[in-house]
């Protein structure tokens, strides 16, 4: 089945009744809750009173929340963080009014393949899959600043670029605040995590959902890991975020709560903590009421940094069997992805039971 057009945006099929062929998934793939049944199961977590940073303070058990989150979900919500609840609404604000354009103005800003410079893409899916996302997306690069490229960011609406940087820079100060929390949690100094990121980058994805007209045959966004340190989430009320803890056998719909930002720990958290904090498992489901809209921040180390677990307990052995570059964690995170993908068409094909899938699935390393 030949990938969906590149030029025609899910925003303009969503006025067509049935959904084109590209966009359809696989059965095995269909999702198992609805987008908005919510669920209450991830920790919501307060950070009012961060700064109480003595014996007994709000910090402490901030950080032991935390630490619990990341064992267990490698999910949770942030609330009482501090942002500006002015600029979400403003972001928020003109991050629709983009996605209002017509096709031809947002394909202005179509970000040409193989080059990582930022702007629209629609679906964003890997060379090798079959099945395209429904979703457009607008890809910021904001860290290191030397590396942005402003004729990527779309100029209309005027306001959304000045925004999207004061956003970036609040997300990049939250952050830092988590990565000394990971840093403690692992029995750390506050600082050695951030410092072995090296020059810490950042990049934005503002996420468009249109509403669909078959929603129980697509997805907004298929399930995956992010291969981030962490993910920085704010969605709007809609609902789609699904996560699941148990390799997928039980999902759960994150409920959306006003201003708060879905925190995840993606395979780089993962691998500096030799698995002891999870990678989030993750996926966005789409619905035929609303349109949703969401943006990531995801907080990476440089492309040199050292990927191998900081600190290793006694006994234990590091799930890396030596150092590897981010750029190379990277690498094998993305073939991981397209091994899976190639084992479901296969499946499909020869029409394997789910329990010889799930198997050669978990023989994946
Ligand atoms: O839109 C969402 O809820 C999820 C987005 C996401 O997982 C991503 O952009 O990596
Ligand atoms: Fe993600």
């Amino acid at each position: 089945m030949a990938p969906t057009s590149a030029f025609v945006t899910p925003s303009t099929l969503a006025k067509e009744t049935t959904l084109k062929d590209g966009y359809i998934i696989d059965e095995r793939d269909k999702a198992m809750v609805a987008h908005n049944e919510f669920s209450d199961d991830i920790p919501v977590i307060s950070l009012a009173g961060f700064d109480e940073d003595h014996p007994g303070g709000r910090r402490e058990a901030i950080l032991k929340k935390v630490v619990e989150a990341c064992e267990e979900w490698g999910i949770f919500q942030l609330v009482d963080h501090g942002i500006d609840v002015e600029l979400i609404n403003d972001l928020t604000k003109y991050t629709k009014e983009f996605f209002a354009l017509p096709d031809e103005e947002k394909l202005k800003y179509e970000m040409s393949p193989g080059k990582h410079k930022g702007g629209f893409l629609i679906s964003s899916h890997l060379k090798g899959e079959a099945v395209a996302n429904w979703r457009e997306l607008v890809l910021f690069f904001t860290y290191p600043v030397q590396g942005r490229d402003y004729s990527r960011w779309p100029s209309k609406p005027e306001q959304w670029k000045a925004m999207v940087e004061a956003y970036g820079e609040n997300m990049m100060s939250l952050s830092c605040k988590m990565f000394e929390l990971l840093s403690e949690g692992l029995g750390l100094d506050k600082d050695a995590y951030a410092k072995s990121m090296g020059d810490i980058s950042q990049h934005l994805v503002v996420n468009h959902y249109p509403k669909c007209p078959q929603p129980e045959l697509a997805v907004g966004l298929k399930r995956h890991t992010d291969p981030s340190s962490i993910t920085l989430l704010l969605q709007d009320h809609v609902g789609g975020l699904q996560a699941t803890k148990d390799g997928g056998k039980t999902w759960i719909t994150v409920r959306p709560i006003k201003n708060a930002l879905v925190l995840n720990l993606g395979d780089h958290a993962y691998f500096m903590s030799n698995g002891r904090f999870k990678s989030a498992d993750h996926q966005a489901i789409v619905n035929s009421n609303e349109t949703r809209t969401s943006i990531a921040v995801f907080m990476n180390p440089a492309q040199d940094a050292k990927v191998y677990p900081l600190n290793i307990k006694d006994g234990e052995k590091s799930l890396l069997e030596e150092p590897i570059t981010y750029a190379e964690m990277n690498n094998r995170h993305k073939n991981r992805y397209l091994e899976i993908v190639r084992l479901k068409k296969l499946a499909k094909e020869e029409n394997w039971s789910q329990e010889e899938l799930d198997l050669k699935l978990s023989q994946l390393n």
